[in-house]
């Protein structure tokens, strides 16, 4: 991997404790998507608590392209997105942002309703995993719409309005699920869907959906059902907070032996995480406005840990969790069962002196779709390790913070390449260093200067 340039190196100097109180504000994975939820309507919607990071910069960008307006609201981190005059965009406009983020994908659905066609670019994201699209565009041929793929994208179209219709998905895919919302809440009649996902950020995305005018009722055992309408509304809505946001703040106390008051982070989203965390060790205080973090001292406990989906332990907590499972004592085991590759970003933790041994086996207690598949998805970790400052070339956004949190618990100075992945998904994160006490800086302007400039 080679590093990008100097402007995007950060230095970190290890070994203090962070320390401190930080805000969290809507998530990641939900406020791009209640964007895109804002061109079903027939009128303005209202989006608060929306922070400032590159996936929410791209679906702006995509959206205006559209000729939604998208404008600063009464309060900070509130939007007004006004849909009245979504018209076609051109080809090359949106290719432009082609590779920024997995968010185009679920412009399909809306698009088809309001326009009759859409144009999807190449996705982005985290590369952690091929990130196949095969079950969007199935469920999208099942409501009726056409797909031809070229060379630089996806056209898509729909010659009729699109139609309720009965699915059931291979595996609970996050991004499928909210596919099929988006498209199923203006497709004429009922749309049956089984085995879908159910993060927050999906309940979140079904209560904007609700406040636009939609019928959605979820049931148990992972179904949803969706009865269409004709028409939608504008919303308001305040986004949820970013509980992978609080989770990586948690573990960057944890494995710095700090203390750090997440204001915004919301138990009931993050209960899987909160557990494991008490299991390693780790001591929390639940507030009514955020939850503090902290390291209470002594070892911490080593754990086997096996990421799935929810409610069981999200896959995007767990590389910054793996930094503070460096130093507990004993072996721990992690069994990533949500992504095929997630773990090489522990081979530059093992140049810093951890001792992470990948297998190929499902070493968790379930055995899940990548344990015959020949990938590195099970990691024994051994601890506690003194870690060293290292350069370090960040290859996704958690495995970014999780480089971020492995040189502020090392010993020394460490290079971290390629910061400014980390802004796509952590808003303000050097700000938020230096407001934990952080020493980084970028070469020559010291971090605090560099956040306020
Ligand atoms: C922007 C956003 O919200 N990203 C989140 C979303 O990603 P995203 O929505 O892309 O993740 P999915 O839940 O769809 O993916 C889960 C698994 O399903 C597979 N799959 C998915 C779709 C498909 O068409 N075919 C297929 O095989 C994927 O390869 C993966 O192995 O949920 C993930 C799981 O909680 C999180 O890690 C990401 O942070
Ligand atoms: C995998 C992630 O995001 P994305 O789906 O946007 O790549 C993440 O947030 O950790």
């Amino acid at each position: 991997m080679t590093a990008p340039d100097s402007a995007d190196v950060l230095l970190v100097h290890g070994g203090t404790p962070l320390r401190g109180e930080i805000h969290v504000r809507g998530a990641k994975n939900l406020v791009p998507k209640a964007m895109v939820a804002a061109l079903l309507g027939s009128s303005p919607s209202r989006l608060r608590n929306v922070p400032d990071i590159r996936d929410v910069r791209v679906v702006r960008g995509l959206l205006q392209l559209h000729g939604v307006t998208v404008g600063p609201g009464d309060e900070p981190g509130e939007l007004v997105l006004d849909p009245t005059h979504v018209e076609s965009a051109h080809v090359a406009d949106i290719d432009a942002h082609a590779g920024s983020s997995r968010i185009p994908i679920l412009f399909c659905g809306p698009l088809l309703h309001r326009l009759g066609h859409a144009f999807i670019p190449g996705l982005g994201g985290c590369d952690i995993g091929g990130r196949p699209i095969d079950f969007h565009f199935d469920v999208l041929r099942q409501f009726g719409a056409r797909i031809d793929k070229r060379a630089d994208g996806q056209y898509l179209e729909a010659p009729q309005r699109l139609r309720g219709t009965k699915i059931r998905l291979p595996y609970p895919s996050v991004g499928a699920t909210e596919q099929v919302l988006l498209t199923a809440v203006l497709a004429e009649g009922v749309t049956e869907l089984s085995n879908a996902a159910v993060e927050p950020e999906i309940e979140d995305l079904i209560c904007v959906l609700q406040k636009m005018g939609a019928i959605i009722a979820m049931d148990t055992d992972r179904a949803i059902r969706i009865t269409g309408v004709d028409q939608l509304g504008g919303y308001t809505h305040r986004a949820l907070p970013d509980r992978l946001e609080a989770a990586s703040w948690a573990s960057a106390a944890l494995a710095t032996e700090g203390d750090v008051f997440v204001r915004g982070a919301l138990q009931r989203s993050m209960m899987t995480f909160l557990n494991t965390f008490r299991k390693v060790g780790g001591a929390f205080e639940i507030g009514d406005d955020g939850i503090r973090f902290w390291h209470p001292g002594g070892p911490l406990n080593a754990i086997a840990l096996e990421t799935d989906v929810h409610p069981g332990f999200q896959t995007d907590w767990q590389q910054p969790l793996v930094v503070a499972l460096t130093q507990a004592s004993g072996l721990s085991i992690v069994h990533e069962t949500v992504y095929e590759s997630r773990l090489g970003f522990t081979s530059a933790l093992n140049q810093m002196g951890a001792h992470i041994q990948l297998y190929r086996e499902c070493l968790g207690g379930t055995p899940c779709r990548f344990g015959q598949r020949n990938f590195l998805h099970s990691a024994v970790v051994s601890g506690p390790t003194k870690l060293e400052g290292a350069d370090l070339v960040i290859p996704d956004l958690r495995g970014g913070f999780s480089y971020l949190i492995a040189a502020l618990a090392a010993q020394g100075t460490s290079r971290v390449h390629g910061i400014d992945l980390i802004n796509r998904g952590y808003e303000n994160f050097l700000q938020k260093l230096a407001d934990l006490g952080a020493r980084a800086e970028l070469p020559d302007v010291p971090v605090a200067a560099a956040a306020a400039g």
